[in-house]
C-alpha cells in the first residue's frame, strides 16, 4: 500500500478470496498440504486497506460473500467455543483447531521425532493436531500454547481461547459491517455490527483483567464443561505476559475508548516487553521462536497502529518511540547483514532473531511492509540518527 502497488495488492486479495470460495477459509499456505488448516483471519483488513486507497467497489462486491463465509468457518463447529459467565449468560468466542491429526507434511521428520516421546497412537494424534493448530496461529511455536514451558509435547492450543484470534474476528465483523454499508447491504451491515458488539462484550468478560490492564488468553477446562458450555472461572485466564495480550488495542472497539487505551498503554510500558529494539513476544526465553527475545513485525505493527488510532497524545508518543526502536534495529541489521529478516532480537538493537525449528529466514515481506508503514506514519526527522543508541 505504501509503495502504491495497488494492483498487486488487489491480485493478492483476489487469490485469497478464491481460496475461501474453494475451501471456506484462507489456507495456511496455498499448497495442497495446507488444506487442513487456516491462516489467522486477516483478509478483511487487507480488503479494507485496498478499498480505502482505491475506492474499488467491485472488489468489495467480490470480497463480501467470501468474508461472510470465512466468518462462518471461525464461528461454527470445532472453532466455536461457548462460555457461561457468573450471571449465567453465555458468550461465543473462537479458537484455532486444525482438521488434521498427522505430522505436518512440511515438517514430517521433526513432528515424528517430537511425538516419539509419547506412549500411544491416541496421544500422538492429539499432539499432531496441536502442532498443526499452533502452525495455524502463526505463533509456531511458543510457550504460550504449552502446559509445561519446557516440553513441546504439552502443546494445548485447541483448548485455549486466544485473545488475538478473537481480536482479528472482532475486526473482521467491523470490517464486514463497513464493507456491507459500502455496497448498500444494510441487513448484513447491521448483523455484523451486532456481532461485533457481542464479541467485544465476550472479550471483556472472558479475557479482560481490569486491574492488570490486559486481555489474557483463556484456557478451557474439561471439568467446567457441561453440554458443550464452559463455565467461566478467573483462574483459567493465563496470567503470563505475551505481546498478544495487547493486540485488541488494534481494533477500533477498544482503541476508541481513551480510558482503556491509557490503562493498556501503561500496562504495556510496565510489562517488561518493551526493549531496546521493540516489543518482545513474551518474557520467557524458551528457545522457541515466538518467545523472548524475539520480536515480530506484525505484532509491532498492530500495537503501534492501535496506540496511534487512539488519538491519545501519550499513546501516540509511546507508539512513535516503539516504531523508532524497531526501524533503527531493522536498518542497522540490514547494514550489517545486507538483508531484512523474518524476526529480530529486540534486546539488542541491530540483531536478527533465532530459535525455533528452522534457520532464520531473510526476505522478508512483513518486515519490509512494517518499516514502510512506520515511515509513512511517523516520517523520519533529518536530525534523527538511524543508528542504534
Ligand atoms: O514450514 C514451517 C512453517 O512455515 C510457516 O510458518 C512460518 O512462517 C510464518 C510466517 O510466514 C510464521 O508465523 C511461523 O512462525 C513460521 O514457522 C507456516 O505458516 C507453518 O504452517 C509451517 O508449519
Amino acid at each position: 500500500m505504501v509503495s502504491k502497488m495497488y494492483e498487486t495488492a488487489k491480485g493478492m486479495v483476489l487469490n485469497l478470496i478464491e481460496l475461501i470460495d474453494t475451501y471456506g477459509y484462507v489456507l495456511n499456505g496455498a499448497r495442497a498440504y495446507y488444506t487442513n488448516r487456516s491462516q489467522p483471519p486477516l483478509l478483511s483488513s487487507m480488503v479494507i486497506e485496498v478499498y480505502k486507497r482505491t475506492n474499488d467497489v467491485d472488489l468489495v462486491k467480490k470480497a463480501l460473500p467470501a468474508l461472510i463465509k470465512e466468518h462462518k468457518f471461525w464461528n461454527s463447529g470445532v472453532h466455536n467455543v461457548t462460555i457461561e459467565d457468573d450471571q449465567g449468560t453465555t458468550h461465543n468466542l473462537s479458537r484455532y483447531y486444525a482438521m488434521w491429526d498427522q505430522p505436518r507434511p512440511e515438517s514430517l521428520t521433526i513432528d515424528t521425532e517430537t511425538a516419539s516421546k509419547l506412549k500411544n497412537d491416541c496421544e500422538k494424534k492429539q499432539l499432531y493436531r496441536e502442532l498443526a493448530s499452533t502452525a495455524e496461529t502463526g505463533w509456531d511455536f511458543s510457550t504460550r500454547w504449552m502446559k509445561n514451558a519446557s516440553d513441546l509435547t504439552t502443546l494445548s492450543t485447541t483448548t485455549i481461547v486466544p485473545v488475538d484470534l478473537n481480536a482479528y474476528i472482532l475486526k473482521m465483523e467491523l470490517d464486514i459491517s463497513f464493507l456491507a454499508n459500502v455496497v448498500g447491504e444494510r441487513s448484513h451491515a447491521l448483523h455484523f455490527a451486532k456481532a461485533s458488539e457481542s464479541r467485544k462484550k465476550a472479550m471483556n468478560i472472558v479475557f479482560w483483567d481490569e486491574e492488570k490492564g490486559q486481555w489474557f488468553d483463556y484456557w478451557l477446562n474439561a471439568s467446567s464443561n457441561h453440554k458443550d458450555v464452559y463455565k467461566w472461572d478467573a483462574s483459567y485466564q493465563n496470567q503470563d505476559i505475551f505481546a498478544s495480550n495487547f493486540v485488541p488495542l488494534w481494533v477500533q472497539s477498544f482503541n476508541s475508548d481513551e480510558g482503556v487505551v491509557n490503562k493498556v498503554a501503561q500496562s504495556l510500558e510496565s510489562s517488561g516487553l518493551i526493549h531496546a529494539a521493540g516489543i518482545a513476544t513474551s518474557l520467557r526465553n524458551s528457545s522457541e521462536q515466538w518467545d523472548y527475545p524475539n520480536g515480530w513485525a506484525p505484532i509491532q505493527h498492530m500495537i503501534v497502529e492501535g496506540l496511534v488510532r487512539s488519538r491519545s497524545k501519550e499513546a501516540r508518543s509511546l507508539a512513535k518511540d516503539i516504531a523508532i526502536r524497531w526501524i533503527r534495529s531493522n536498518y542497522v541489521t540490514y547494514q550489517t547483514s545486507k538483508a531484512m529478516h523474518e524476526k529480530y532480537d529486540v534486546t539488542k538493537c541491530g540483531e536478527f532473531g533465532g530459535g525455533g525449528e528452522y534457520v532464520p529466514q531473510t526476505g522478508f515481506g512483513w518486515s519490509n511492509g512494517v518499516v514502510l508503514a512506520f515511515l509513512e506514519e511517523f516520517g523520519w526527522a533529518e536530525d534523527l540518527s538511524p543508528y542504534c543508541k
